[in-house]
């Protein structure tokens, strides 16, 4: 038995590299916006009814497989699937973990935003979250150039709770809505993608909540996708030295439906509730310290408190929405 496993690893790693491997993922907001829900959302397919508030910071792992057996869209070519696994590092938005959070913003290969459509400034404050990650983390295959803030790694923004939303933007939760929108997670984490929406008579609301659950379960696709661009931009890029599993013939596909573009900085969702913002990026470069980190060698979570990189990079600092308000859990009426 263990001769054969150990003829199994022997394959893999004449294959080009180890078995696995790992990508992190920040998952950063205001507080209550719903970034644990939506992490459950991803890692389980289905909602979380009351979720807890965030102590510090919560880390949930996603498997997935990204090689030449798998489906085409995620193919690349001469390379055997792998496995791969997504840690999602959910950040307390609570203001009492302020000044402690950014010990988590180690190595982090994306960021995924998430700001309530229903409350505006959690928006605005997103910039703010962006030069916090810039000025205090450090990042694995960093991009050539900065994004937000100078955030230099790929992001994605949510905008969630679509269902209590008016085409304005701008309404306030009620309790009555926080349930219909407890029912509509629901509804769409446990959907097969072959499933009609429920009828309309399912919900109390009507026509909107269902464009809502059809918006999000298209846009689940969409973060598969930037997952799968992160794992290709951090083993497969030819671009990034100290790269696992770089050869000649490995290069990155460039299918139409994937995240090709390296200076696609920001995933731009079609949808409703995934919604692209237009920051505008600085001109900075990216500092030496900053250039890619080299990766661990087995995708197993990495611990905040014992990585050796853990050091702070200055940056330039936006002022932009520093002034915005803070975010109280009970603004959201839950
Ligand atoms: N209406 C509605 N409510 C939601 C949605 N997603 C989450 N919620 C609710 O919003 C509240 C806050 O959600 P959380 O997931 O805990 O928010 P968070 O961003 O993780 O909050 P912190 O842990 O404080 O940072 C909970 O009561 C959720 O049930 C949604 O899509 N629609």
């Amino acid at each position: 038995m263990m001769f054969w496993r150990e003829r199994e690893r022997e394959t893999k790693e004449q294959n080009g590299g180890p078995p696995c491997g790992q990508v992190r993922v920040l998952v950063v907001g205001d507080s209550g916006v719903g970034k644990t829900s939506l992490v459950h959302l991803i890692l389980n397919g289905s909602s979380i009814v009351r979720p807890p508030q965030t102590i510090g910071c919560t880390v949930g792992v996603k498997h997935t497989t990204y090689g030449n057996s798998g489906s085409s869209s995620t193919s690349i070519k001469g390379d055997a699937e792998r496995d791969f696994f997504i840690e999602l590092w959910d950040i307390s938005g609570h203001d009492r973990y302020k000044d402690c959070r950014s010990l988590f913003y180690s190595q982090i290969n994306g960021v995924i935003f998430v700001y309530d459509l229903s409350q505006r400034r959690t928006k605005t404050s997103l910039q703010k979250w962006a030069v916090e990650i810039a000025t205090a983390g450090t990042f694995s295959a960093p991009l050539a150039s900065g994004g937000p803030g100078g955030l230099p790694v790929p992001y994605i923004v949510i905008g969630n709770k679509a269902d209590i939303a008016t085409n304005e933007g701008v309404r306030g939760s009620s309790g009555n809505l926080v349930d219909m929108a407890r029912l509509w997670v629901e509804k769409q984490g446990l959907l097969p993608s072959s499933e009609e929406i429920p009828l309309t008579e399912s919900f109390p609301g009507g026509g909107g909540l269902i464009a809502a659950a059809k918006g999000a379960r298209y846009d689940k696709e969409a973060v598969m996708k930037f997952f799968r661009m992160l794992i290709r931009r951090r083993y497969f890029s030819d671009d990034l030295p100290g790269n696992h599993w770089s050869s000649p013939v490995q290069k990155p596909l460039h299918g139409s439906s994937e995240i090709s573009n390296d200076d696609d900085h920001l995933y731009k969702s079609k949808s409703s509730s995934y919604i692209g913002d237009s920051y505008k990026y600085n001109t900075l470069p990216p500092l030496p310290a900053q250039r890619n980190l080299t990766p661990p060698p087995t995708l197993y979570p990495q611990q905040p408190m014992s990585t050796p990189d853990n050091y702070s990079i200055p940056r330039f600092a936006s002022t932009q929405d520093m002034s915005s308000a803070r975010y109280k859990r009970s603004d959201i009426n839950v």
